[in-house]
């Protein structure tokens, strides 16, 4: 699992090395890691590093100063490297180091704006150090003009290898907010520990791959501010029948989705719990659909019926329920059930405060600002797609229920502040019927859960929010690989990746040679 803290904390648990006259040191470890990454990207991007060109655009802090020291080594290396410093003064000793390796060095100005974005257009990779923690606001002029044209050209395909130091400049270390321009990069090379900043919001979409760099806080760091998981953990969280198991021993979900109009994400939804693997699917909805479901699944237990009357181990409600009226009301009593439940697309709205951790709502950003409006919190679209963490946290808080903001980077937030952020998806998914397959892959893991209650800590429904995000994610980019993602198709790939991540030896029958009982 990787550990994220805001950039505030990371300035805090740098404070008191710095205090202790260590400030050097972890600046060279920085430099030296962020050295090494680029290098690394430079050899694969044109065969090796000697002779390729690099622009150092350098800020007056010490995010300048990791950069300059770490061009200054890649200049020792064969590297022809240029320093732009976006500032009037830069960091002294980095700036010195960076001349004695050869490198040549000129100040952005307003007049020479044009000249430094073409020296970096021309370039094999430009290292950002403008600003890292330390900046607040988006890029000023005149690098914010260059920033843009650099923007535009990855917009194209073009330009060079794009390596933030730290983090993409002009991103809020704390929160992902991109309060201006911020120059994006194909990979960030951040320092100390990974910053909640490049896991959420635009910060995401603008850092690229993400490497962190250990340079000695880890004692300092306290308590992360956000997670994400990895393999190990969703091998972990993944359903593994066991031996002594049973269909209702394994787990039954609840389905309330689809109507006459909508019956697609009810079929869907199905389809991907199923194959996220649970003991029994009990769907209930119009005769209709039911009809479908038992076409397309025939293992599903269709039924009329009431929430209250339906013995389950979770609910899912609200794909493609459209207005159907009993729907609405069977994810009410899901909400009211006590049970774990998924409460989707159009039964978000019908949340609100009084809820417990085990209802997961997952909205889109769209949904969720009906939802926080209709609890009177004076919020656009926008506002949640430039600060996704405060608003999924706000959500999770107001409603007591654990919420699940879907996009790039989708959060899993619990109404006691844990996070979760995955980034496994590809932008194929964003389409219709994506998020219904996600809340049948959730609603397994809700059904199947096995963890005693004893152990279900304060994040645990974010977590298994965020396994879902992630597996989802995976089957939709393993999708991809074979052209544009049909969420109705997904199974298959759901299917392989539970298998895979949870594949262990079977039992087996041992022949020992020494007891002369072999062959
Ligand atoms: N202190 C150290 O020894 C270490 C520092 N590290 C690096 O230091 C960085 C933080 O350094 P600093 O605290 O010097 O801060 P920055 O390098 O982020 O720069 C802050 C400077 O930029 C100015 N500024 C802020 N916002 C601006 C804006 N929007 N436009 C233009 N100028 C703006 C500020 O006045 C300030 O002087 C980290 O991101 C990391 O790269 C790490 O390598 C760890 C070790
Ligand atoms: N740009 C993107 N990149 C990666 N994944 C995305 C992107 N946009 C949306 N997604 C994913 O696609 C799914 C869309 O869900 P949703 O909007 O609810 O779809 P639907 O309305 O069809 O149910 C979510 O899992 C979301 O995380
Ligand atoms: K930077």
């Amino acid at each position: 699992m990787i550990s994220a803290y805001t950039g505030t904390a990371v300035r805090r648990a740098e404070a008191p090395l710095l205090a202790e006259g260590r400030g050097a040191e972890l600046m060279q470890r920085a430099a030296y890691g962020l050295h090494a990454a680029a290098a690394s990207a430079l050899k694969t991007r044109r065969g090796r590093l000697y002779g390729a060109r690099l622009v150092v655009l350098a800020g007056s802090g010490n995010n300048g100063g990791d950069a300059l020291y770490a061009a200054a080594r890649l200049a020792a290396r064969g590297v022809a490297a240029e320093a732009v410093l976006t500032a009037p003064t830069a960091h002294p000793e980095a700036l010195a180091a960076f001349r004695t390796q050869g490198g040549t060095v000129r100040e952005l100005t307003e007049v020479n704006a044009a000249e430094c974005a073409a020296a970096c257009l021309a370039a094999d990779a430009v290292l950002d150090g403008v600003l890292g923690t330390g900046g607040s606001g988006g890029l000023r002029s005149p690098v914010r003009a260059l920033a843009e044209e650099l923007n535009a050209a990855r917009e194209r395909g073009a330009g060079p290898l794009v390596i933030a130091c730290d983090l993409p400049s002009g991103v809020d270390a704390d929160t992902g907010r991109m309060p201006g321009t911020c120059l994006h990069a194909d990979m960030t090379v951040t320092f100390g520990a990974v910053k909640t900043g490049l896991l959420a919001g635009p910060g995401a979409v603008a850092a690229g791959s993400i490497h962190c760099i250990d340079i000695g806080l880890g004692d300092y760091l306290g308590t992360p501010d956000a997670y994400r998981l990895q393999e190990a953990e969703l091998a972990r969280i993944l359903p593994v029948p066991d031996r002594a198991d049973h269909k209702y021993s394994r787990g039954v979900l609840g389905i309330a989705a689809g109507s006459s109009a909508y019956p697609g994400a009810a079929l869907m939804a199905t389809g991907a719990a199923l194959a996220t693997g649970v003991g029994m699917v009990r769907y209930l909805g119009p005769e209709g659909v039911a009809r479908l479901i038992n076409l397309a699944h025939p293992e599903a237990v269709c039924s009329t019926g009431t929430v209250n009357g339906t013995h389950v181990q979770a609910w899912l409600a609200g794909p493609g329920a459209g207005d159907d009226e009993e729907q609405r009301r069977r994810a009410v009593d899901a909400m009211a059930s006590g049970l774990p439940a998924v409460i989707d697309a159009d039964a978000v709205a019908a949340a609100g405060p009084g809820l417990h951790p085990a209802v997961v709502l997952t909205p889109h950003a769209g949904e969720l600002t009906a939802l926080l409006r209709s609890m009177g919190e004076e919020v656009s679209r926008t506002d949640i797609e430039g600060d996704p963490v405060r608003f999924a946290r706000l959500a999770a808080q107001r409603t007591g229920a654990t919420v699940l903001l879907k996009g790039w980077a989708t959060l899993a937030a619990a109404p006691t502040g844990e996070l979760y952020s995955q980034a496994e998806a590809t932008p194929w998914l964003a389409t219709a019927g994506s998020g219904d397959t996600l809340s049948g892959i959730l609603g397994a893991l809700l059904a199947t859960d096995r963890t005693p209650a004893d152990r279900r800590g304060p994040g645990h429904y974010a977590r298994l929010a965020a396994a879902a995000a992630s597996l989802h994610g995976r089957a939709g980019s393993l999708a991809a690989a074979a052209g544009p993602v049909a969420p109705s198709r997904l199974d298959p790939q759901i299917r392989s990746l539970v298998a895979e991540f949870t594949a262990h030896p079977g039992p087996g029958i041992q022949v020992s040679s020494k007891s002369g009982v072999e062959k």
